[in-house]
């Protein structure tokens, strides 16, 4: 079995792919504090709840935006796993051309979602990720990522919200019942619900209207589902993306 994980800024998904089908996926809170032991209980666990042991693991992938956490993850897998895992980053083949100013500041969570939505999916494809930042990465027919933008996530812009203002509380992110807001938590649903997914059209809309030819839209990330039925923008919602895309570039790089 192969694991594959997403080191993000908010959470650290595993999937476990037992023959590239995905078996089991877990989420952990994304701590800088946390010692590989913790990690190596928390891994052990979960192989345990998916019926599996440490020794049916053959290898891991990593993609992760967070260097520090990085280290005692790693750390982890080679103390409970034996395993010194494959990282997503220079030097391993992804099959994807990065046709960006520098290719290596390309984000492996990126690099590994557009790889899943090219070779799942096909090109040309935008790419969304909904996590703690947005991002869209445009791939074009050939496999190569010619742009990508960044912005707020979210729940990170809401977050900015309640924590710079004495009288706001936090919300959860969720499609309002109506735009007719009366009090101040509706106030701020819909107001952070139709905003965003304003912006998440307008940026696709752009993209139309700048790239000239037809392309699919595939949406990944904790928060994808969030307009899901209020969209039809967004072709795809695939939580597992990322893992598809590991899973390739395991495949491309395994001897
Ligand atoms: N199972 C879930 N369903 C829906 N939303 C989730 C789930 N788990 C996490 N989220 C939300 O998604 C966001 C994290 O998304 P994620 O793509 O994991 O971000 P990152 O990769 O930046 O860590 C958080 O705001 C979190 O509250
Ligand atoms: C853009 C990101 C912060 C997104 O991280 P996430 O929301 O998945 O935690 C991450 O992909 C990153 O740090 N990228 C490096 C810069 C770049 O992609 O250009
Ligand atoms: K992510």
């Amino acid at each position: 079995m192969l694991i594959a994980v997403d080191i993000g800024n908010t959470n650290i998904v595993m999937g476990f792919l037992d023959e590239g089908k995905i078996v089991g996926s877990y989420r952990l809170t994304t701590k800088v504090e946390h010692t590989s032991d913790e990690y190596g209980m928390m891994i052990t666990q979960f192989l345990s709840l998916s019926g599996y042991e440490p020794d049916d693991v053959d290898d891991v992938i990593v993609a992760s935006v967070v260097p520090k956490v990085m280290h005692s993850f790693r750390s982890s897998l080679i103390k409970f796993l034996d395993i010194d895992p494959m990282v997503v980053g220079p030097g391993v083949k992804t099959g994807m051309n990065v046709r960006i100013d520098n290719p290596s500041t390309l984000g492996a969570d990126c690099l590994a979602d557009c790889a899943g939505a090219y070779y799942v999916y096909g090109g040309p494809v935008l790419v969304i990720d909904f996590g703690t930042a947005t991002t869209f990465n445009y791939v074009d027919e050939r496999g190569t990522i010619s742009a990508g933008l960044i912005t707020t996530g979210i729940r990170t812009a809401a977050a900015a919200l309640w924590g710079n203002t004495a009288q706001l509380p936090e919300v959860e992110i969720t499609r309002p019942d109506s735009i007719i807001a009366t009090n101040t938590k509706d106030a701020m649903q819909a107001g952070l619900y139709y905003n965003f997914l304003g912006g998440v059209e307008r940026t696709i809309q752009q993209f139309r209207d700048e790239i000239g030819e037809d392309f699919k839209v595939v949406a990944t990330g904790g928060l994808a589902s969030v307009f899901r039925d209020d969209t039809d923008l967004i072709d795809v919602v695939d939580p597992d993306l990322i893992f598809k895309g590991m899973d390739v570039i395991y495949e491309k790089n395994a001897d």
